[in-house]
């Protein structure tokens, strides 16, 4: 983390703020019977679009360093939209404020001197991780996010982001976050270059190589997938185990499969919704806003946790959101959240969302989502029944193994 002392003169600014400045910055219309306009307007900043990534001025990280505060102690009027029902603060609010943060901070490090307005759409193509270093966060102390880009290729950018929260006179770390913000044109077409980052000292050259691996891990892991490739021997006799421990013992059958005691069929855990995307929700580009996704995702994940497990979920990690598709204003948004692996007290869920068009009865996966929760009991095991939901398991458990690998859950 880049330390104020390092950061030159930034200094902190409200999340309000901050989403009043994203508006300022791509010209967004605050009516949305305007919104044809803006983006016509916009289209007209192509022009100032750099034809080549050496064309630009290099950035220092301590160029996008950002400070924002959330007020919840000092300004009492804004906490009820963050107040969940056990006083804690929704988590779901603070994805919002992350996804929007992280935004601000790639135009920061993309500034156009020209003028106030950018050239570029900068969409969250990536949350990679975010690990929690605290169970609660607390709904009456001030939340300061601190973040800035970490790595950038030619049209993409890492941003990590901090969040603290100001208790027992200091501020003490609450979550860390990593997100992959990708700069494309003003229509949102094509992609577009990003300014070059300069690396000042051992410290920052540490952090850049950082960004390259997470670049290296995520191709691996996407080459890996259970979607193209057959599972190690090592999980497949998982699997095979799994298949063993559910036979009937009394009959010779491959099919006639019994559950065993304190455990859940995978088929019996699953929680779905749906979301009606209104203007109310878009983001600057008009289309729907991605901090909205990820807290609809994430609040539905959680209830299926909590249903699943029938006690409280507390949120230890987040990983490998992909947002694959922008969502349109007017979509029908399908949620569907299922716990996929669990381990002791722990249940790895996912969240599939798609947009489903009744016109056509096409559906489109847009993002998947997934989050490990640790519940208060003990809860029961979950168990597959087919392949497909064998290899479901499968994928759960690696993403459980990498947040706690990884170290990013307490
Ligand atoms: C009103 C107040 C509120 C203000 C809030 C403002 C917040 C606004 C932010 C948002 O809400 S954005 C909405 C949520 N996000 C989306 O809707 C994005 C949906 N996904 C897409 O549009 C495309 O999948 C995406 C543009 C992300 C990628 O498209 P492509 O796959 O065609 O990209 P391409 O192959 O051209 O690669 C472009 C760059 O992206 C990188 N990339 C693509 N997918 C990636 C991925 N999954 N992870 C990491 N990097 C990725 C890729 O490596 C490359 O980087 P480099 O040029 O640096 O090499």
């Amino acid at each position: 983390m880049l330390t104020s002392s390092t950061s030159g003169s930034q200094v902190s600014q409200t999340m309000e703020e901050v989403r009043n400045r994203l508006r300022e910055i791509v010209g967004a219309s605050t009516n949305w019977r305007d919104h044809v306009q803006a983006m016509n307007e916009r289209k007209a900043l192509h022009t100032l679009l750099a034809k080549n990534q050496a064309d630009l001025p290099p950035r220092k990280m301590r160029d996008s360093y950002i400070e924002v505060i959330l007020p919840l102690g000092s300004q009492p009027e804004i906490r009820e939209k963050y107040l969940n029902v056990h006083n804690s603060v929704r988590f779901g609010r603070i994805l919002e404020d992350l996804d929007s943060l992280g935004v601000l901070i790639c135009y920061t490090h993309t500034k156009h001197e020209a003028g106030q307005m950018s050239p570029l759409s900068i969409v969250t193509a990536l949350v990679d991780k975010i690990g929690l270093w605290k169970q609660d966060i607390r709904p009456d102390c001030d939340i300061k996010f601190v973040g800035n880009v970490s790595w950038v290729g030619r049209t993409s950018m890492e941003v990590k982001m901090h969040m603290l929260q100001f208790h027992d006179g200091a501020y003490h770390p609450v979550l860390d976050a990593t997100f992959v913000m990708v700069a494309r044109d003003p229509e949102n077409k094509r992609p577009a270059f990003v300014n070059p980052l300069i690396l000042e000292s051992p410290e920052e050259e540490k952090i850049f190589k950082e960004g390259e691996a997470n670049k290296t891990r995520r191709v691996d892991s996407s080459r890996a997938s259970l979607l193209k490739m057959a599972p190690t021997a090592e999980e497949r006799n998982i699997v095979h185990d799994i298949f063993l421990n559910t036979l009937d013992p009394r009959t010779v059958s491959f099919r006639s499969r019994l559950l065993p005691p304190t455990a859940v069929w995978m088929e019996d855990a699953k929680l779905k919704g749906l979301e009606i995307c209104h203007p109310q929700e878009r983001n600057i580009f008009n289309r729907i806003f991605g901090g909205f996704l990820m807290r609809k995702a994430y609040e539905l994940g959680w209830a299926c946790a909590y249903s699943y497990g029938n006690s409280r979920p507390y949120v230890v990690a987040v990983d490998d959101i992909m947002f694959q598709k922008p969502v349109e204003i007017g979509s029908l948004l399908l949620l569907s959240a299922q716990v996929c692996y669990t381990e002791k007290n722990n249940a790895q869920v996912r969240v599939h969302s798609e947009v489903y068009d009744p016109a056509t009865r096409v559906h489109h996966t847009t993002n998947v989502f997934h989050f490990t929760f640790m519940l208060e009991n003990e809860i029961p095991s979950i168990v597959p029944r087919t392949y497909g939901e064998s290899m479901l398991y499968l994928d759960g458990k690696r993403h459980f193994d990498s947040a706690m690998k990884e170290n990013i859950a307490p």
